[in-house]
């Protein structure tokens, strides 16, 4: 059998990392995975890690890492066949040393976008809350304006995505994804792409992949559903 590809994606809030994660699942068909849809899912399914989850997103708080590791690591842990991209995790230096003991990263994507252009996106971003689905109004925007194109339910904007909590949530992603962008560089492994424009920086994206990406594991398009 072929080597597995085990990848992650970084970046501060509203650098693409959702909208790459999903070109690179399509084209290279890597298994994505997203720790905000881990965390929904097992919240859906009342999951005892999920329950917990609950109680800190109902308060705008991050999970902690006990309880994000007990919720991820089993899950990638069973997936021993699958090629995977992952996004949402690690956050936390922690995170990235328990993400370690359980498997070897080939490498880390970390996208490097000027704060205008976060604050610019991420005024412009609605949300399909039940689902996760993300709109631009200028980039990709709904069918149907205000509404969900899959459910046809209403959008959101999140609070923190306006421009007063930006800074403050930009400055406490530089803080802590510091020590991991230096752990993952120390091991090798760390790309950094910097740019304002999804499209202009995607063809390096995949340019670099495809000269990492065995083949075989090329055949495995799939979203990962719960057990
Ligand atoms: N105008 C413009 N918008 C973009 C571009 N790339 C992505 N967007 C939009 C899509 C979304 O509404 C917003 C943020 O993109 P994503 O949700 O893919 O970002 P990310 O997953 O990093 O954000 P998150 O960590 O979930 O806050 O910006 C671009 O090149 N130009
Ligand atoms: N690695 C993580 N560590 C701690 N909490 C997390 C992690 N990933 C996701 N979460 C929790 O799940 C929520 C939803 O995650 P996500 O879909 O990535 O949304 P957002 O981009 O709004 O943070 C987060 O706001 C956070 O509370």
């Amino acid at each position: 059998m072929a080597k597995l590809f085990r990848a992650v994606i970084m970046g501060p809030p509203g650098s693409g990392k959702g909208t790459i994660s999903e070109r690179i699942a399509q084209s290279f068909g890597l298994a994505r995975l997203s720790s905000g849809d881990f965390v929904r899912e097992n919240i859906a399914a009342n999951t005892d890690a999920g329950v917990l989850a609950k109680t800190y997103i109902e308060r705008g708080l991050l999970v902690p890492d006990h309880v994000m590791t007990r919720l991820l690591l089993p899950r990638l842990e069973e997936m021993t066949r699958h090629s995977w991209l992952m996004d949402g995790f690690p956050r936390t230096l922690a995170q990235a040393k328990a993400l370690n003991s359980t498997c070897d990263l080939d490498l880390v994507i970390s996208l490097n976008i000027p704060y205008e252009t976060l604050k610019e996106r991420l005024s412009d971003r609605w949300i399909h809350p039940a689902s996760g689905r993300v709109y631009n109004m200028g980039f990709n925007p709904p069918h149907v304006q205000g509404r969900d194109d899959i459910s046809g339910e209403p959008l959101i904007q999140h609070d923190d995505d306006k421009p007063e909590a930006l800074v403050a949530r930009l400055r406490h992603y530089k803080d802590v994804a510091k020590p991991i962008i230096d752990l993952y560089k120390s091991k090798g492994i760390l790309h950094t792409f910097s740019g304002t424009e999804t499209d202009r920086i995607w063809p390096y994206i995949n340019s670099l992949l495809s000269t990492k990406i065995p083949s075989t594991s090329q055949t495995d398009t799939q979203r990962i559903p719960m057990p």
